[in-house]
């Protein structure tokens, strides 16, 4: 049931919230002490924010620093912050959270780490999280949980508030049972979803996977047909309850960025762009968290051999490669920045000239309209995940290309890779494969190039952010009338 609310205290519990591990802000402490919110990197929060913005919701989430529990109004979403000590950082966030699942969910590229006492910070932070979006929830509301830091959510909370409607969705791989089977608490796991009414995943593949692990694990009965896209859901039938379980591929708010690159100042800041960079004939992009799923090693490989092999000119190219921070007290990620790192410092000892690095690379976040400009300046965007739920860089670059210009190199192993037919896929572990993919890039006939374009901006103009929360929330069965877009058709030239 609801919490009670005295009667003359006004109940400013929202009727749509949002539950997930960030906030959609990160807490920053200035060197004189002053405090300020800034919005947070990674797919989330970007994919989430435009859609929050437009109904009057909350968002329960961390705030990124250990200790804090602030509730700040930011542009007029509610923040209610779930605050978590340093060793529960350590635990359920590192440990559990991105040594454990994030592993095991990516194709277990790295060995994930099963460990005790993380499970038990997980299960613990997982109920502060529900108890936090009971007491943010009004009678009936709609709550969405978002992805795997808060698999148990979806049960925890049912069970303290029976009277809201629970969607849950993955922006994650969801693993096949070979892989999932290892999972010490995989029966906890399966359960926990299965307090959703909905359950999402990025592509038919992960929801499969899950309605084999519900029969499997759960002992559920389940439906067999094959799941389709936004339609043709599974079903798990809990008791009484029926699960339902789809596929909704996430997208980008396709609009506004469409319309922020065709601006004079970025058009303008991309021709400087490559004037500083001394006017190369083709500029190279890859834009990335540092993580080892992205397969950063993977472009710097073929790169590299194609240097090596003279099937590329040094001086006529320049890659830049953006790798924002991530996660940097998990060992796996530690060592995969000092290996990055090598294979960029050998790639410009072994063909760079002074003043004439070949691969510039910067560990550090950059501003958004400066993002915006070195995808209007890239020739190349390259995207070879060994494996991603999505990747909402390839549509981000894709978005920015209002002149047909530049070539898409994407992974089969991303989400994307379903949409995006047009361009030019490889499979990372192929590393011929990837240099293929990059030549045909580089050298791609211009007239072709925006044929490849033009489909391909279709697609992410009119699959915007919008109609992903559309269609999920309508599935769900809330109110979807007052959110903008969805099917909006757009100019896609
Ligand atoms: O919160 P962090 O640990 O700093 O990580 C950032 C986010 O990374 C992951 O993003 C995923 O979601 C994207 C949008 O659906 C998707 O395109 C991408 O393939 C995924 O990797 C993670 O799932 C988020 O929870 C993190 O906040
Ligand atoms: N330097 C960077 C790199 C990425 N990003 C953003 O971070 C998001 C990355 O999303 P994604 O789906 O490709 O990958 P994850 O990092 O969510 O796994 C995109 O929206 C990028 O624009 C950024 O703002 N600044």
């Amino acid at each position: 049931m609801a919490p009670s609310r005295t009667k003359d205290k006004p109940d400013t519990r929202a009727d749509f919230v949002v539950v997930a591990n960030r906030l959609p802000v990160d807490k920053e402490t200035l060197a004189d002490g002053t405090v300020r919110w800034k919005q947070s990197p990674g797919g989330l929060v970007t994919a989430l924010e435009p859609v929050l913005r437009s109904q009057t919701g909350a968002w329960v989430g961390w705030s990124g620093v250990p200790d804090a529990a602030e509730h700040p109004e930011v542009d007029g979403i509610k923040l209610f912050a779930v605050s978590l000590s340093t060793q529960e950082i350590a635990d359920y966030y590192e440990g559990f959270s991105n040594a454990t699942l994030w592993p095991l969910y990516h194709d277990v590229i790295v060995k994930p780490e099963y460990n005790r006492s993380w499970w038990n910070s997980y299960v613990a932070i997982n109920r502060r999280f529900a108890e936090a979006a009971s007491e943010a929830a009004a009678e009936g509301a709609v709550v969405w949980i978002q992805d795997y830091q808060l698999q148990l959510v979806p049960k925890m909370l049912r069970m303290l508030r029976p009277d809201l409607k629970i969607g849950f969705f993955l922006h994650i791989p969801f693993p096949p049972v070979e892989l999932f089977m290892q999972m010490p608490w995989r029966t906890e796991i399966i359960e926990g979803l299965l307090g959703a009414d909905l359950i999402g995943f990025h592509l038919p593949g992960g929801a499969q996977n899950f309605l084999y692990l519900a029969r499997r694990l759960a002992g559920q009965a389940t439906s067999k047909g094959q799941v389709g896209v936004r339609a043709k859901f599974g079903v798990v039938q809990v008791g009484f309850r029926t699960v339902r379980v789809g596929a909704f591929p996430i997208s980008i708010d396709s609009g506004e960025l469409d319309n922020r690159a065709k601006s004079r100042e970025i058009r303008k800041r991309a021709t400087d762009m490559r004037a500083e960079l001394g006017n190369p004939k083709k500029i190279l992009l890859g834009v990335d968290r540092l993580d080892y799923t992205k397969g950063i090693d993977v472009r710097l490989n073929a790169l590299s051999e194609l240097l090596e092999e003279g099937r590329v000119n040094p001086d006529e190219i320049t890659m830049i490669q953006l790798a924002t921070p991530s996660r940097e007290r998990v060992d796996s990620y530690i060592k995969m920045r000092g290996d990055i790192e090598q294979l960029v410092g050998n790639i410009n000892g072994n063909f760079g000239r002074v003043g004439h690095p070949v691969v510039q690379y910067l560990h550090h976040g950059v501003p958004r309209d400066e993002l915006v400009s070195f995808y209007v300046a890239a020739d190349v965007m390259l995207v070879t995940p060994l494996r991603d739920g999505m990747n909402l860089v390839a549509k981000e670059y894709v978005a920015c290309r209002s002149d047909l210009g530049g070539a898409l190199v994407l992974s089969e192993f991303t989400g994307a890779a379903a949409e995006l037919r047009q361009a030019f896929q490889a499979n990372p572990y192929d590393t011929d494969g990837v240099k293929e993919a990059i030549l045909a890039a580089l050298e791609q006939d211009p007239e072709e190039g925006k044929r490849r374009m033009r489909a391909l901006r279709r697609q992410v103009l009119t699959h915007d952010v919008q109609r992903w929360a559309k269609s999920f929330l309508g599935a769900l069965g809330a109110d979807t009338d007052t959110m903008p877009g969805g099917n909006r058709s757009l100019d896609v030239v």
